[in-house]
């Protein structure tokens, strides 16, 4: 009789034990002070385990509190964003009880936030049959309805700016789904692994969506700081990068697939499937590597990229805008002077999109830097980036080098003198040595300076006439070599304008402003409503007279 009182005792004093750390996990989650309260609930959770070991008169009960205390640890896990570690905790609390409900919402919310859009769904569904838990009604239709927008998105990347655009970028962002279209990873011949279309693809063709696995962004000082304030924001951005590298096995695998720029690097050689880079691939496809901070800095030198905020760069504001990211697919495009792929900034997400047709097969590449320059500036960029490029136009424009002409001619773009002279001696030049074909659209988009100031003038162009081309020419010719850009389509505009064309942007299109409208498609994507685009469009001149 005296064993079992002292038996009931020891149960009564770990009871109570265990209500007391319940209370202080539950307090400290409700404080929102979430490692404190995941510390609490993991004591709490090792110390309801070891109760469960032991023959109990209150199993069910304990159960109970254990799923409970897995979920509210998922919560909590879920806000500091160890995703992989709430959703562990999820699986345990749905283990005890199949449709616990607020496990189910958390780890929907998770899948939601890990892009696996598909699973979440399927947790709100469950979520939703219990329909006697009204006071989460509301936020879970909301997390149904983007939940269904979303995985739609992801399969088929039919987003649209059209009304964001046409509301002057003042109203909501549209939301955006990572994508990926018709690409694949494989060896590239221009440097390690590339990104390849898979299919025949027009101009403006959605090709790619990706999130970043971090951004900093910020507006610059004016002033001698500027350099400094970059510098802080680069950091930024590194804590931000290792700390996700840290939580999340899967990002810090497929972090450590991007080059770090060494050439001869094993990793290199390895050219994972795209399928990995999906957020649903399954965690166990990733190797767990261990986090090596070093190499995070070296391949964040290589692959991180300054972002182009739509709304800001083409509404002209926010000039001295600067933002910077790491996006994973995104990393391994490769650089080419006659690009065929540009990308958008359009908030955390990247899109990449054809510039011009691309056939099934080509390496997709886009423009590191300025490709509208002279061959011998272009080569010191590349340089600068670690790599020299050996592009066919670069190769083409390597054999010109040693033309003494075009290397004087190159040394007085934008020195004052008349752009019209240069440009005629240009062309000249090029009938000498018989440069023909996309030969001419390399070197003027080399001499890109030159064309643009001479048009500029009406003085310069009155003088010249038809000894230099017409723009309609030579735009033409540029575009053949590197694709659709913005200072090309605001030069074709400006042509527009001055020709009384730019009614044509209000009403049916002129042949002139269908070209620009393809331009605008390489520039931005497809934008589905047509005023959208010409919105877009219209901004080039309206800059042009501020
Ligand atoms: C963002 S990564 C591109 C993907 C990379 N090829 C890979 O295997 O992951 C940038 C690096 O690729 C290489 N690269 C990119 N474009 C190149 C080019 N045109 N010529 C030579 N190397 C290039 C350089 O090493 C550069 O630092």
């Amino acid at each position: 009789m005296k064993e079992v009182v002292e038996e009931v005792q020891d149960i009564d004093e770990e009871e109570a034990k265990l209500q007391q750390l319940r209370s202080k996990a539950t307090e400290l989650l409700l404080r929102e002070e979430w490692t404190e309260a995941i510390d609490a609930y993991s004591h709490f959770i090792s110390l309801c385990q070891e109760q469960l070991l032991k023959p109990h008169h209150q199993q069910s009960k304990l159960q109970k509190s254990l799923c409970l205390a897995h979920s509210n640890r998922a919560e909590a896990r879920f806000r500091l964003k160890e995703f992989a570690a709430a959703l562990k905790d999820c699986d345990e609390a749905l283990k005890i009880e199949c449709a616990h409900l607020k496990t189910l919402l958390c780890k929907g919310k998770i899948l939601f936030d890990l892009n696996r859009y598909g699973s979440a769904l399927e947790c709100f569904r469950a979520a939703n049959l219990d329909t006697q838990e009204s006071f989460n009604f509301k936020t879970l239709n909301e997390y149904l309805d983007r939940c269904k927008k979303l995985e739609l998105l992801s399969k088929t990347g039919s987003f649209d700016l059209s009304d964001w655009i046409l509301g002057g970028f003042r109203g909501k962002m549209p939301e955006l789904a990572e994508y990926i279209g018709g690409v694949e990873i494989k060896k590239s011949e221009i440097s390690g692994k590339g990104l390849f279309a898979t299919k025949n693809v027009e101009c403006g063709t959605l090709l790619l969506v990706t999130k970043a696995i971090a951004t900093e962004r910020g507006i610059l000082p004016q002033d001698d700081s500027s350099q400094n304030a970059q510098m802080v924001m680069w950091k930024n951005l590194v804590d931000k990068v290792v700390e996700s590298a840290r939580k999340c096995s899967r990002t810090r695998g497929l972090i450590s697939m991007l080059s770090d720029g060494e050439e001869g690097n094993d990793d290199m050689d390895v050219v994972p499937e795209i399928d990995l880079f999906r957020p649903e691939a399954e965690e166990e496809r990733f190797s767990s590597r261990d986090l090596d901070v070093d190499n995070i800095l070296s391949i964040l030198d290589v692959n991180s990229l300054v972002e182009g905020s739509i709304s800001s760069k083409v509404l002209g504001k926010n000039s001295y805008y600067h933002g910077v990211g790491l996006w994973l697919l995104a990393s391994l495009v490769n650089h080419s002077c006659e690009p065929n792929v540009r990308r958008l900034h359009i908030g955390d997400h990247v899109a990449i999109h054809a510039s011009r047709d691309v056939k099934a097969g080509e390496e997709l590449t886009f423009a590191y830097f300025d490709v509208l320059q002279p061959f011998s500036t272009r080569e010191e960029m590349s340089k600068n980036w670690g790599f020299i490029c050996n592009c066919r136009r670069c190769k083409y424009e390597k054999t010109l080098s040693h033309n003494q002409e075009m290397a004087e001619l190159e040394m007085v773009i934008g020195k004052g003198l008349d752009m019209g002279s240069v440009v005629y001696r240009l062309e000249e030049c090029m009938k000498r040595v018989m440069v023909r074909g996309k030969g001419k659209g390399y070197i003027r988009a080399s001499f890109w300076g030159a064309y643009e100031e001479a048009s500029g003038s009406e003085k310069v162009m009155r003088k010249w006439g038809r000894r230099i081309p017409a723009i309609g020419t030579v735009v033409e010719s540029v575009v053949d070599a590197i694709g659709s850009e913005e200072r090309i389509v605001k030069l074709l505009m400006a042509g527009l304008k001055k020709n009384g064309n730019v009614a044509a942007l209000g009403g049916c299109g002129s042949v002139e402003m269908e070209k620009a409208m393809k331009l605008g498609r390489g520039i931005y994507g497809k934008i589905m409503k047509r005023q959208a685009l010409k919105n877009l469009l219209q901004q080039f001149i309206i800059h042009e007279e501020i």
